[in-house]
């Protein structure tokens, strides 16, 4: 029997006044996976995880967490889960350290407070009022806060916004982590490379809706080229004829080659014996793979970070 999924959105829509934030949208999360939700601002990540998280009731479609309803089932869901918000959701006189304590003791087995606050780089500024904290603290505070209760599942919303990079990678490194133990997390984020770092599976999301899922290889291998430098005039409708159908071969300067096609090592194959019999030599021979930014790009005709 297939285990059910941690989170499922169902046709989420989710609107402010005439604005459509959510459109439709349609995720299902697996246990214990890390999964990026990955669009560009305003796309509708937040308005989405918020939903999740009980903060938001849908205008229609269904959310559920860990089998619940976020929020008819909000007592029996908040102890399970970690969140970790953009911004605020703390009194801003209170200091680090006392915030981390007070969420630890609504746990019934939460993390070690001191080894966290060391662990997130917090230990210089325990004693600093959360309003004197640098976006960076704020940032860190607000992770160290969604996974002090040893939490079954993490919701991340851009967890490294404005981080340095020391920081991003503690970030990364406690979400590998995470994972490692079972968590199952969900981030938000706008960068390719925080997507393609972490995640077991990607849902790319434009204005409201999911317009791709996969893991980050599949999304980038479904197409890609194949490059090769040989002599200038080759027999291009010949190359063609034994590449499968789709395939498109081009000779994009004097002598310069490229295959575009789903690249997989038949394809290779198919070039490199054509080559062997034509006797010529493919030098320069490699593979190029689409990034993330190139699969959003072609989804959405738009650029990631627009
Ligand atoms: N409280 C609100 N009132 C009115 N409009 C809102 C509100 N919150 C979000 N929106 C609008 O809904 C749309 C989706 O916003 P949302 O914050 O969910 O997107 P996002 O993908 O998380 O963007 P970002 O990466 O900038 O956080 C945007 O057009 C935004 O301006």
């Amino acid at each position: 029997m297939q285990t059910p999924p941690a989170v499922e959105v169902t046709g989420l829509v989710k609107r402010y006044g005439d604005k459509t934030a959510v459109d439709g949208l349609d995720l299902a999360i697996s246990p214990g996976t890390v999964t990026a939700v990955l669009g560009p601002n305003g796309a509708g990540k937040t308005t989405t995880i918020e939903t999740c998280e009980g903060y938001r009731r849908p205008d229609a479609g269904t959310v559920r967490v860990l089998g619940l309803d976020p929020v008819a089932d909000a007592a029996r869901l908040r102890p399970r889960i970690g969140v970790m918000l953009q911004s605020g959701g703390v009194y801003p006189g209170s200091r680090a350290v006392e915030i981390l304590r007070h969420t630890a003791k609504l746990y019934a087995d939460p993390l070690d407070v001191p080894a966290l606050v060391e662990r997130l780089g917090l230990d210089s500024c325990g004693r600093t009022p959360y309003r004197r904290l640098s976006g960076g603290q704020q940032q860190r505070l607000a992770l160290a806060m969604a996974v002090v209760g040893r939490p079954e599942l993490v919701f991340l919303d851009e967890p490294t916004a404005g981080l340095d990079p020391q920081a991003r990678r503690a970030t990364w490194e406690l979400v590998r982590e995470l994972r490692q133990g079972g968590v199952t997390v969900v981030v938000t984020t706008h960068h390719m490379d925080e997507a393609e770092q972490l995640a077991d599976e990607v849902a790319i999301v434009d204005r409201g809706r999911v317009v791709a899922t996969g893991t980050p290889a599949d999304l980038c291998r479904a197409d890609g080229s194949l490059r090769f430098d040989g002599p200038p005039g080759l027999d291009l409708a010949a190359l063609a004829a034994v590449l499968p159908d789709g395939a498109t071969v081009a000779e994009a300067a004097p002598g310069a080659y490229r295959v575009d096609a789903a690249v997989d090592p038949r394809l290779l194959a198919s070039v490199t014996a054509w080559c062997a019999d034509a006797g010529v030599l493919p030098e320069k021979l490699g593979v190029q793979r689409r990034s993330l930014e190139d699969v959003f790009l072609e989804l959405t005709g738009r650029e990631l970070r627009s």
